[in-house]
């Protein structure tokens, strides 16, 4: 049955006997006894052999183990065609000789042998000539389709120029055309329909061991409002940062929309509508709906499953925030990630300003989800400064819809939250009134309203503050409330100011500056690899000011005088890890860990549990496939089985 490699190939080590491939009996297969592949070009063509370097046996229990880890899939069911069809699996070009042999896939691809390297500088060139973001959106999803480790080694190792793609601003546009551009599925689509059943419909998610979820219900996308299930881009766009900022395995995320309808009257007259077709579901059937899923999750990934809420309306946004952060793993990302963000930065202003926090007036355009989350984190940070939460309060001013938050304005619209920091104070509609009045050092945008930031009100902060801080962090671009380019014109160049969507360098006189993204980027996915790896259970508003510290600590000097207030993107993947390690140390010091033994070395324990985005030597069994013979073939020529390395960068 079994053929034995000649002696020659043993020469020189210890002589072992070695299992020649032919073809495997059934309870092999079962076992899973695969080893690297061992023969080479030559012993396969019958000339002498020389071992490979991928000769090393792989034990079943570590074939166990890097399946488990999702590393490397199982490989009984991807032999041939289908192998080069998976995702986590295809290597394109980079397969060598002898795996295409050994995988049933020689002949199925041209002849040539490209290194992941020579791939990446392919996927570079094809993105270049793209002109449209959208279209570069879509080369991206469907590299992510075809080949895993490339998608996120491209993204991962290029953030700055593809971030603004696979993330806002481009991604809010694929979420409004989502109907027109969707093709293969990614992710779950819960709809109010398998209320009863939504624990079936997680089980046919098909990866058992998911780790975290990202969610919405498409409510509030961006700024763009209410896109129904076309929201599904930004749980994906959230989860591709999980790994290419964070290192946590693609495996382990999952993104969903629970599409319980939309109010987008737009969508529901479109033929292109992919989501359900009629009206939110509002009320206790939502609520029920919502609280089946979370229970569902748990029974299905267990009670440490992370759930990242996202783009949930307001109104829901905070109801779940309060009623799950005690009883599940979770946190919103709207408000606890942008609030410390938003925080974070503000504690790096303090080396330009030179001003302590509590020496700011602070104006917020918007009290919704994102500026009631900074305000609140704002607070704890004034407080860190000596204030007590009423003094902290009395500092922060916010306007919505109806105007300046006044304890006694006709409109009232001031539940929850926005009832802290409600003044008494004449009620005033007029934002340009209101800044003049308040005369804030530190306006803060988060409403959607476009443009709301107007010359005139950026004139204004040049007048009262030597160096005025603005954030205009709503997203998209177009729905920013002034650009960068406004913001420095009409200040002088003395702004100190960051966005929520990248704007790139800005000139004035001799100055050039860039000014850094105030993103929930920054901090989501180092929040999410600290509870993960620590199993924290619930996640605490201290674990998001740890973050604002850790990624304040990151700016360098250098960064300020650039003009921003956030270390560079490009640093953004060790910046996630330092929050990660911050994180452990703080829940193994206050005793919140639940992953035991203690790591000896936080930094050691975190990098070992990094998804590797470099290709590995296939996993293929050393006896072949029945319905895949392993073909032989003349030698190559040394020529073209050479890889080079690309100097191109994008
Ligand atoms: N940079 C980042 O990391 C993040 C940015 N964002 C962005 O922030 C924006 C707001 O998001 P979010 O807070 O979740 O949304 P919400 O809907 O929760 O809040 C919006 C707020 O803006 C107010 N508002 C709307 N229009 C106006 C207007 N013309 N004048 C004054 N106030 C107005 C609303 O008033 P009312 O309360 O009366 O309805 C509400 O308080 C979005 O563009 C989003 O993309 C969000 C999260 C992270
Ligand atoms: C960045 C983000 O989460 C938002 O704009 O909603
Ligand atoms: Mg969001």
């Amino acid at each position: 049955m079994f053929g034995i490699v000649p002696r020659s190939i043993m020469s020189g080590q210890k002589r072992r006997r070695r299992l020649f491939p032919v073809s495997p009996t059934p309870s092999v297969i079962r076992g899973l006894h695969y080893t690297n592949v061992y023969r080479s070009r030559s012993a396969i063509s019958g000339q002498k052999a020389v071992l490979t370097e991928a000769v090393k046996a792989i034990k079943p229990d570590e074939v166990q183990k890097r399946h488990v880890t999702g590393d490397v899939i199982s490989p009984g069911q991807v032999m041939g065609i289908e192998h080069l069809r998976d995702p986590r699996l295809n290597k394109g070009l980079a397969f060598t000789l002898e795996e295409r042999q050994a995988l049933g896939i020689h002949g199925l691809q041209p002849a040539r042998f490209k290194s992941q390297e020579e791939q990446l500088e392919l996927c570079r060139i094809s993105i270049q000539r793209y002109q449209e973001d959208l279209n570069k959106y879509l080369y991206l999803t469907e590299l992510h389709d075809r080949n895993e480790k490339l998608f996120f080694r491209l993204l991962s190792e290029n953030i700055e120029h593809l971030m603004p793609i696979v993330y806002t601003p481009t991604v809010g546009l694929a979420c409004q055309k989502f109907g027109l551009i969707y093709r293969r599925p990614r992710g779950l689509f819960i709809t109010i329909n398998d209320i009863g059943h939504v624990y079936d419909v997680i089980k046919n998610w098909p990866e058992p061991n998911v780790k975290a979820i990202v969610v919405t219900d498409g409510e509030r996308i961006l700024g763009l409002g209410d896109l129904g299930a076309c929201g599904m881009g930004i749980p994906v766009g959230k989860l591709a940062l999980y790994t290419a900022l964070a290192g946590i395995k693609p495996h382990e995320c999952l993104p969903i929309v629970l599409d319980v309808g939309t109010n987008n009257q737009n969508l529901l007259e479109d033929p292109l509508y992919v989501g359900l077709r009629q009206r939110r579901t509002t009320g206790k059937l939502y609520d029920d709906f919502v609280d089946e899923f979370m229970q569902a999750v748990v029974k299905r990934y267990g009670q440490n499953t992370l759930i990242q809420f996202e783009d949930f309306g307001n109104h829901n946004a905070f109801r779940f925030l309060d009623k799950y952060r005690e009883e599940y793993c979770t946190f919103n990302d709207d408000i606890q990630g942008t609030a410390s963000v938003a925080v974070s930065g503000l504690m790096a202003s303090r080396r330009v300003t030179g001003k302590k926090l509590t020496e700011n007036t602070f104006l917020f355009l918007g009290a919704g989800e994102a500026a009631i989350g900074i305000a609140d984190l704002t607070v704890k940070a004034l407080e860190n400064e000596g204030l007590t939460e009423e003094q902290a309060r009395e500092r922060i001013w916010m306007v919505d819809i109806d105007g300046l938050l006044a304890v006694d304005r006709p409109e009232g619209n001031l539940e929850g939250h926005k009832k802290f920091y409600a003044k008494k104070h004449p009620p005033m509609k007029d934002f340009k009134a209101v800044v003049e009045e308040i005369k804030p050092s530190i306006l803060i945008g988060a409403s959607a309203a476009a443009g709301a930031f107007t010359p005139e009100i950026l004139r204004m902060m040049a007048t009262f503050n030597e160096r005025p801080i603005v954030f205009a962090l709503s997203n998209p671009t177009s729905k920013a409330e002034c650009t960068a380019e406004q913001a420095y014109t009409n200040t002088d160049g003395r702004v100190i100011f960051s966005s929520g969507s990248p704007f790139g360098k800005v000139t004035v006189g001799e100055k050039v500056f860039h000014p850094g993204q105030g993103n929930n980027a920054y901090i989501f996915p180092g929040v999410a690899l600290g509870v993960l790896l620590s199993g924290i259970h619930h996640i605490s508003e201290r674990i998001f000011l740890i973050a604002s510290e850790t990624v304040a600590n990151h700016v360098s000097d250098t960064d300020l005088q650039r003009g921003s207030l956030y270390p560079p993107l490009s640093s953004i993947k060790e910046v996630s890890m330092q929050i990660a390690m911050k994180i452990l140390d703080h829940a193994y010091e206050e005793r919140i860990a639940t992953v035991y033994p203690k790591p000896k070395d936080m930094r050691t324990y975190v990098q070992e549990n990094l998804y590797k985005y470099y290709y590995e030597p296939a996993l293929v069994p050393t006896w072949g496939w029945p319905d895949h013979p392993v073909v032989k073939t003349r030698a190559y020529p040394k020529s073209e089985r050479k890889f080079y390395q690309p100097k191109e960068t994008l």
